[in-house]
C-alpha cells in the first residue's frame, strides 16, 4: 500500500444502519427492538402465552358460578340434584391456582427477558458512543442520559408490562365476548352496545395526540435542561448572586409544563369520562335486556346471572389497551431516538490493520474544521521523534488542544493524516492505537470507586505494590496514605473530593502504571504547587525515558528543557528548535515569553504594565 497517498485504500466505515442483522423492516426504531428481542424472542413468547393463558383463566370462576346456577335452579337443564357441585369447585380452585401460577411465572419470563433485553442495548449503545469520535459528543450529556436511561428503559417497562396488559387486554375481552355470543347471542350484542361509544371517545382523544405527544416531549426535554444547567451552575450561579434569576427561567419550563399538562387534561376530560363510562356500565343494558328476554321465557335465570356477571366486566380490559396503546406510541419515539443514535457514524476502522514500527509520530499537514467551519488546525506538520520530548506551545485557540485529540483519534483530520512508526493512525487496530498512548489532561476524570481502583483503570491486572509503586513515582503515594482508607479511600463523582493537584497526580500515576510508549501531557503539572510540581516533574522525567513524549504547556518554563519546542499559531506551525533559537526566531514565542514575564511581575496592587496580548 502506498502511504503516501492516503486516499488510496478509503478506510471502512463503521455501519451506519442500526439493523446489520437486516431484519429487513422499514422503521429503523422497529429493526433495533427486533435486532434486540431477537436472543429473547423465545422468552417474550412465552411470557405473552402465560399472561394470556392466566388471563383466560380469569373466566374460570365465572364459568364454575355459572355451571353451580344452572344446576341449582335451572329446572330444565339441571340434574335437580348437587352432582357435579363439588368437582366444579375443585375445578374453580384449580383454575384459580392455575391462574397465580400462569401469571406470575409469565410475569418473572418477561421481567428477565426485559433486564437481558434492556442490558444487552443499553452495552450496545455504549460500544457505539465509544466508537464515535469524541467530537460528536461534546455538550451532549443530556441527550445521551435521556437515551441511555429513560429511552432503554422504557424498553424494559414496555416488554414486561404493557406486552402483558395489551394481551390480556385483547384476549379476555375476545374469549369472553366468543363464549356469551355462544350462550346467547343476544345477551352479548346487549353486553357490547356500548362498546361504539367508547370507541368514539377514545378516536376523540387519539385525534392529534401525537402532536400533542411532540410538543410534551419537547417541553419536558426544555425544562429537564434548564433544571440540569441550574443545578451545574448553581455555585457559579450563587457567586455572582444570579440563582433567583436563573431560577426564574427555570420556574417558567416547569409552569409551561404544567400549563401543557392542563391543557392536555381540560381536551380530553369529558371523552375520557365518556370512555370509562362506556367501558364499565354495561350492566345498563344487559340488565333491561336480560329481564325483557328472561321474562319472555327465552333466557334462563343461570344465564341472566352469567352476563350480569361476566358481561358486566367484559369490555372494562380494554382500558388497559388503551393504557398499553399510549405506552407503545410513546416507545417508538424512544426507539427513534435510540436508532438515531446508532445511526450515528463511528470512526472509521481499516479492514486489514496496520502495525507502526517505531513509535515516531508524524503530522502530515494535519488538520482538522470542525462542523461550524471554524479551522481548528490548518495543515500542521511536525514530528514528534521517538525517546524524544517535543513541548507544544502556542496562545490560547492555537489548535494545541485539537492537535493532541486527533492523535489519540478522539477526532480524526479533516486533512492530511498523523503516522506512528510510518502507520496511518486511521488504518491501525484501535485497540493497538489506544495501548500505544497515555494521556495526562489538564482537568482528569476520576471514576466512582477507590482510589486504587481510578489508577488500576491503566492496567486492570496490576497488583497492589504495581498500584502503589506508580502512586510513589508519581508522588501521589504521600497524600493517599494521609487519608482515612488510605488506597481505598471512595472517590466522589469527577473526583470532587480531591483538589485538582491531587486529582492531577492521580492521572499521573495512571499514565505511569499503563507504560505506553507514547505520552501525551497535557498542562499536566498545572495545578501542582510549587513542592509537588518539582515532584510530578521528576517523575515525569523518569517516565518520559524512552519514550515518544508530547507536552502541551503555557507555562513556558515548565518546557525550556524539552528536546524540541514547536510553536503552534493560528492552527500552523510557526517555528520549531531550542528555547534559545524561538526567542530569536519565533515572534509568537517571543510574545508568549514576554506575556509571561509580565504575568510573573504582575501584583494586585497593579503596578505593571498593560500585559502583552498575544494573538493565535
Ligand atoms: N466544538 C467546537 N466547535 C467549534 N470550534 C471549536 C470547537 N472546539 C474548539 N474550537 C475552536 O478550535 C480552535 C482551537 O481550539 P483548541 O482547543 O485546540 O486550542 P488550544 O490551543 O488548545 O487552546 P487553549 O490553550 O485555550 O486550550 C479554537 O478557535 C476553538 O475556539
Amino acid at each position: 500500500m502506498d502511504m503516501a497517498d492516503p486516499a488510496s485504500k478509503p478506510p471502512r466505515s463503521a455501519p451506519r444502519s442500526p439493523d446489520p442483522h437486516g431484519s429487513g423492516c422499514g422503521s429503523p426504531g422497529l429493526a433495533v427492538l427486533l435486532d434486540a428481542l431477537r436472543p429473547v424472542r423465545r422468552q417474550i413468547i412465552l411470557s405473552a402465552a402465560l399472561a394470556l393463558t392466566g388471563t383466560l383463566l380469569e373466566l374460570v370462576p365465572y364459568l364454575v358460578i355459572w355451571r353451580i346456577a344452572v344446576i341449582l335452579i335451572d329446572p330444565i337443564a339441571g340434574s335437580g340434584g348437587h352432582a357435579g357441585i363439588p368437582e366444579l369447585a375443585l375445578a374453580g380452585l384449580a383454575g384459580t391456582l392455575l391462574r397465580f401460577a400462569a401469571q406470575a411465572g409469565g410475569g418473572i419470563i418477561g421481567h428477565a427477558a426485559a433486564f437481558r433485553v434492556e442490558r444487552t442495548l443499553r452495552q450496545r449503545l455504549l460500544d457505539h458512543i465509544g466508537r464515535m469520535p469524541l467530537a460528536r459528543l461534546d455538550g451532549q450529556g443530556g441527550a445521551l442520559k435521556k437515551t441511555l436511561i429513560d429511552d432503554v428503559g422504557r424498553i424494559n417497562g414496555v416488554l414486561a408490562h404493557t406486552l402483558p396488559d395489551l394481551v390480556s387486554g385483547l384476549g379476555l375481552p375476545l374469549v369472553a365476548g366468543c363464549l356469551l355470543v355462544w350462550v346467547d347471542w343476544r345477551m352479548a350484542l346487549a353486553s357490547l352496545a356500548l362498546l361504539p361509544l367508547a370507541v368514539a371517545a377514545q378516536a376523540r382523544m387519539a385525534a392529534g395526540s401525537s402532536a400533542l405527544f411532540t410538543r410534551w416531549s419537547g417541553t419536558e426535554a426544555a425544562a429537564n435542561e434548564r433544571l440540569l444547567a441550574y443545578v451545574q451552575g448553581i455555585a457559579t450561579l450563587k457567586a455572582f448572586n444570579r440563582q433567583a434569576r436563573s431560577l426564574e427561567g427555570v420556574r417558567r419550563t416547569v409552569h409551561d409544563l404544567r400549563d401543557l399538562a392542563v391543557s392536555i387534561t381540560r381536551r380530553s376530560r369529558y371523552p375520557y369520562a365518556l370512555f370509562g363510562l362506556a367501558l364499565s356500565f354495561n350492566l345498563a343494558t344487559i340488565l333491561p335486556a336480560g329481564l325483557l328476554l328472561h321474562a319472555g321465557g327465552s333466557l334462563t335465570l343461570a344465564d341472566l346471572m352469567l352476563f350480569l356477571a361476566l358481561g358486566g366486566v367484559l369490555t372494562l380490559p380494554l382500558t388497559r389497551v388503551v393504557l398499553a396503546a399510549n405506552g407503545l406510541r410513546q416507545l417508538a419515539a424512544c426507539l427513534d431516538r435510540i436508532a438515531a443514535l446508532l445511526a450515528e457514524p463511528g470512526l472509521p476502522v481499516a479492514d486489514t490493520p496496520e502495525r507502526p514500527d517505531g513509535n515516531t509520530v508524524r503530522f502530515e499537514s494535519a488538520g482538522f474544521t470542525h462542523a461550524d467551519g471554524t479551522v481548528a488546525l490548518a495543515g500542521a506538520s511536525l514530528t514528534l521523534a521517538e525517546v524524544r520530548i517535543t513541548a507544544l506551545v502556542g496562545p490560547s485557540g492555537a489548535g494545541k488542544t485539537t492537535l493532541a485529540r486527533l492523535l489519540g483519534r478522539a477526532l480524526d483530520c479533516t486533512e492530511g493524516r498523523i503516522t506512528i512508526g510510518g502507520a496511518d493512525i486511521r488504518r491501525m487496530d484501535p485497540a493497538d492505537l489506544a495501548g500505544r498512548l497515555s494521556t495526562v489532561f489538564q482537568d482528569p476524570v476520576l471514576f466512582h470507586g477507590s482510589l486504587a481502583d481510578n489508577i488500576r483503570l491503566a492496567r486492570p491486572g496490576a497488583t497492589d505494590a504495581e498500584v502503589t509503586a506508580a502512586a510513589k513515582a508519581a508522588g501521589a503515594d504521600g497524600f493517599i496514605r494521609a487519608l482515612p482508607q488510605g488506597y481505598h479511600t471512595p472517590v466522589g463523582d469527577r473526583g470532587a473530593r480531591l483538589s485538582g493537584g491531587e486529582r492531577q497526580r492521580i492521572a499521573i500515576a495512571r499514565a505511569i502504571l499503563k507504560d505506553a510508549p507514547i505520552l501525551i501531557l497535557d498542562e499536566a503539572t498545572a495545578h501542582a504547587d510549587p513542592q509537588t510540581e518539582h515532584e510530578v516533574q521528576r517523575a515525569l522525567a523518569r517516565l518520559a525515558r524512552g519514550r515518544t513524549v508530547l507536552v502541551i504547556a503555557h507555562r513556558l518554563a515548565t518546557i525550556e528543557r524539552a528536546d524540541r519546542i514547536v510553536v503552534l499559531c493560528g492552527g500552523r506551525v510557526e517555528a520549531s528548535g531550542s528555547h534559545a533559537t524561538l526567542l530569536r526566531v519565533s515572534p509568537t514565542y517571543a510574545a508568549l515569553r514576554r506575556a509571561q514575564d509580565d504575568a510573573a511581575r504582575w501584583s494586585l496592587r497593579g503596578n505593571a504594565a498593560a500585559p502583552t496580548e498575544v494573538r493565535p
